[in-house]
């Protein structure tokens, strides 16, 4: 079972080294030229083909594209779970938080003590635990969660827990794979809200995989649509709509409805593929 708590690596290069804070830099996450081949009975597969994708510190990407198009190929190349075949991917000031659809928690421990570990993890002092814990729960709006186990939550309840397991591991930056795939529409419309308000709050940059392109365009700044076999950047939105925004925002639908008619281009494509 995937733990969301991985330990990821990541190319820090000199030229890094040498700044001092992401602005620096000028960005949080840069893929250069990233490609990436999985071989699968003796027979190559080209998934990623020379990705060239850059996220602003505190900037809000959306991934979308085809079931299979490379995705979670990509987070898991950002998260360091994975290493490209060619190219470079860096994350230069922090080390990713991931946050996946199943929420991964411990059933066994409680909510509070799932955000502990994760403090644990992240090197924070015992003593300090308890009150960072309690602190990320009242930011998810779980104050009264602390002591419940995994159980008595609800479906909603379990991925802001997530959430704030995530947001434990004191990164700047969040990797997030359809975070809110399995739950339904209102629970994830409040989820949303949530998500933007400690993305805002906390000057987090966060790459998000989604399917659901009104999610995407609700969250993002910038849309990111990949083509498949092999995934490369199709094309690219960028958001300009005023925050806070809404599901069902003019706006929003008529941006999800013209990058639909470009999902399912890519759609078709990868079917005949
Ligand atoms: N470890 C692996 N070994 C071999 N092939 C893999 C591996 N991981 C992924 N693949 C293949 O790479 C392709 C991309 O998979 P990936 O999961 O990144 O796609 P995705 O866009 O996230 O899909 P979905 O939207 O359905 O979650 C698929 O064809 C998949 O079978």
């Amino acid at each position: 079972m995937s733990t969301g708590l991985a330990t990821p690596h990541r190319t820090r290069t000199a030229a890094d080294a040498a700044r001092n804070t992401p602005e620096d830099a000028g960005y949080a996450v840069r893929l250069d030229g990233v490609s990436k081949v999985f071989t699968s009975s003796g027979t190559p597969q080209l998934v990623l083909d020379d990705i060239r994708l850059e996220a602003a510190p505190g900037e809000f990407v959306c991934l979308l594209g085809a079931s299979g198009c490379g995705k979670s190929t990509l987070l898991n190349l950002v998260a360091g779970l994975d290493r490209p075949t060619s190219g470079t991917v860096r994350v230069p000031f922090s080390r990713p938080a991931l946050m996946f659809q199943d929420h991964a928690l411990f059933p066994w421990l409680s909510a509070g003590r799932n955000v502990e570990l994760a403090l644990r993890l992240a090197g924070v002092a015992k003593s300090e635990r308890r009150a960072r814990a309690e602190e990320l729960l009242h930011l998810v709006r779980l104050p009264d969660a602390y002591g419940k186990r995994v159980h008595q939550l609800s479906g909603g309840m379990r991925q802001r827990v997530a959430l704030a397991r995530s947001l434990a591991q004191g990164s700047d930056v969040l990797l997030m794979d359809e975070p809110f795939a399995a739950l339904d529409a209102i629970t994830r419309d409040l989820l949303h809200e949530e998500l933007s308000r400690v993305w805002q709050e906390r000057k987090l940059t966060v790459l998000f995989v989604t399917h659901n392109v009104r999610e995407a365009v609700r969250l993002g700044q910038r849309v990111v649509l990949l083509s498949s076999r092999p995934g490369r950047v199709a094309r690219q939105w960028q958001v300009d709509l005023p925050f806070p925004r809404r599901i069902e925002d003019s706006g929003v639908a008529a941006l999800a409805t013209e990058i639909t008619g470009h999902l399912h281009e890519e759609i078709v494509r990868h079917a005949r593929a």
